[in-house]
């Protein structure tokens, strides 16, 4: 990468586009609402049954200037959904600002692990074990997202339970390639402890991205 658009990258003016694509947002508190997704690439924590390992490698998606993202955003949908990769890998500052001038709902789905940089309408924050989340993160989740794969993930799901803000919604969501054996773990789970929600990846069922 030239230093000139390294510059606009630091700066988060362009940033790692892997793809971008208006569907139904599949997951969560706004699962079932359509939305434009943005998928920036780049992320290091690493998470082994990661279901976009491709976005991983920032190098290999192409700098894009955020105008242009936003330009193409708005054309679609009142909703945005900014997800990655991990979207605060990077300064989110100069592409939330567009989007929220241009009177977008904007969405954030982040494990936490980075410094929280923009302007969201709403924070799903999903918290992996390797990078455990800013302080910052935990006061302004809406929604905190823990992904269920085995027995562990139900004591880690109570430990980051303890540090959200009071208002946020608990979902726990199967992993996927785990979820004939998790789910009926997760309906026994949620009925004896309540507080929390069942997610499901809904948009895989729908066949839709
Ligand atoms: C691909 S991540 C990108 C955003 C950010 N890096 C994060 O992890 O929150 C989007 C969402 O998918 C979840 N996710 C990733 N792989 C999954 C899998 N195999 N099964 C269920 N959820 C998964 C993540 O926990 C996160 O909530
Ligand atoms: N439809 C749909 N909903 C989603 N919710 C979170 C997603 C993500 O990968 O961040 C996602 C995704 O990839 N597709
Ligand atoms: S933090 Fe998100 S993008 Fe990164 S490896 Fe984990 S699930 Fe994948
Ligand atoms: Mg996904």
């Amino acid at each position: 990468m030239n230093k000139e658009i390294q510059l606009l990258v630091d700066k988060g003016e362009m940033l790692p586009l892997m793809e971008e694509f208006y569907t139904i947002q599949g997951e969560g508190y706004h699962k079932g609402t359509a939305a434009y997704f943005i998928r920036i690439g780049g992320c290091d924590v690493g998470c082994h049954w990661c279901d976009v390992k491709e976005s991983w490698n920032a190098d290999i998606h192409p700098p894009t200037e955020t105008v242009k993202i936003v330009a193409q955003a708005k054309k679609y949908s009142d909703t945005v959904v900014v997800t990655g990769g991990e979207p605060l890998t990077w300064d989110m500052t100069a592409l939330t600002a567009q989007l929220k001038a241009e009177g977008l709902q904007v969405h954030i789905e982040t494990s936490g692990a980075y410094k929280l940089t923009g302007i969201w309408d709403w924070i799903c924050l999903s918290p992996k074990k390797m990078k455990l989340p800013t302080q910052e993160v935990y006061e302004k989740a809406n929604e905190l997202k823990m992904i269920i794969y085995n027995r562990d993930d139900f004591r880690f799901a109570e430990e980051q339970a303890a540090k959200v803000n009071k208002d946020c919604i608990l979902y726990m969501q199967p992993e996927w390639s785990k979820r004939d054996k998790v789910i009926p773990e997760i309906v026994d789970y949620v009925m004896a402890h309540p507080k929390w929600k069942v997610s499901l990846q809904t948009h895989k069922y729908l066949n839709i991205p």
